[in-house]
């Protein structure tokens, strides 16, 4: 099968899912949770994450997201720039109250597959994409960053995996997309210490690309990438990008209702239930 229809296919179990209307957000239609502007000197998309107060990241919004690459997939757009509205905050990753306490398991079933379907879009998009760091990027927030074909950060801000330290081990998408982005050793490190790292510390190992001031700076970076591939005819960019990705894509597609059922039990887990439970609570008490 090829790639691109490999792309379009998924399990009927996966296909029910994500096409029922389950889960649907009342509110969708006042609050949108993902906003598109073009910008009009360059045909680029700007995408940017507007789940107030810190963009975690939820069903809803992956829903939303996953609608608007497919848009961007049929506009066959130059490129698309991946940013927060969040004052410096790019997205706090996974949002807590989706795994904590107890989620109903349907609900984490489909959370999970749009969890899935976002980084399989995102991944394997076939425009250019570029993450604008634009503030804070652990766990979830680092891996739409790293899902990005190149990286531009503010200064002082973090960025990193943080799932060990409070017990929780990345699946093997996630852990494979850090693996296109850094050499293994420091993929280990970072996976293996949790430890987020700020702008300068990303920039030196590889994690990030640019670091700018603003985000006039940003744009102009964003422009000498994308320009890159003026010369470069797009069906051939997107064919050899999907190249190098496709077979960690194929793996997931192939595999997506089992790793859903592998973090639903392990969220489910009295253990990990206390973790999360304690690093939230501990989340809360940091204000007061
Ligand atoms: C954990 C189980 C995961 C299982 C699967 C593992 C698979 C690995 C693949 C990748 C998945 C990763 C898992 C995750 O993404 S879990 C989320 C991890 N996120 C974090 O650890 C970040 C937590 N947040 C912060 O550190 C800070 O909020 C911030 C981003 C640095 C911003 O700080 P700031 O001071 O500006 O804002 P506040 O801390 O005051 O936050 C404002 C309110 O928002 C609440 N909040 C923050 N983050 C989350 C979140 N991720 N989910 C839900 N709610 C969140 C925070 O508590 C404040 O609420 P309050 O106003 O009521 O106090």
């Amino acid at each position: 099968m090829n790639f691109s229809r490999l792309l379009k296919t998924t399990s009927a179990l996966t296909s029910r899912w994500l096409c029922s209307g389950r889960f649907q957000s009342t509110s969708a239609a006042a609050q949108k949770l993902v906003d598109v502007s073009v910008d009009s000197k360059t045909g680029v998309s700007i995408v940017s994450l507007n789940r107030k107060p810190v963009n975690s990241l939820s069903l809803e919004l992956f829903k939303e997201f996953c609608g608007v690459m497919d848009d961007l997939e049929s506009e066959k757009v130059r490129g698309m720039i991946l940013k927060s509205s969040c004052d410096n905050v790019f997205s706090s990753g996974l949002d807590i109250t989706e795994l904590y306490p107890h989620p109903d398991e349907d609900r984490f079933h489909a959370f999970w597959l749009w969890f899935q379907e976002t980084w399989i879009k995102l991944y394997g998009s076939s425009f250019p994409t570029v993450a604008f760091i634009n503030g804070h990027a652990p766990a979830g927030g680092c891996v739409l960053a790293i899902s990005c074909e190149y990286r531009i950060m503010l200064p002082y801000y973090k960025i990193g995996l943080n799932e060990a330290p409070v017990g929780i081990v990345a699946p093997d998408w996630v852990v494979n997309s850090l693996k296109s982005v850094l050499a293994s050793r420091k993929a280990e490190q970072l996976l293996t210490s949790g430890r987020l790292l700020d702008t300068q510390e990303a920039f030196d190992i590889g994690l990030i690309d640019k670091i700018v001031n603003n985000e006039e700076e940003a744009l102009a970076r964003s422009e000498e990438f994308f320009s890159t591939f003026d010369n470069v005819p797009k069906l051939a960019r997107a064919l050899t990008k999907q190249q190098v990705r496709k077979n960690e894509i194929s793996k997931l597609i192939k595999n997506r209702s089992n790793d859903a059922k592998l973090f639903l039990n392990h969220i489910l887990r009295p253990e990990t239930q206390k973790i999360i439970g304690s690093y939230f609570k501990s989340l809360k008490d940091r204000k007061k």
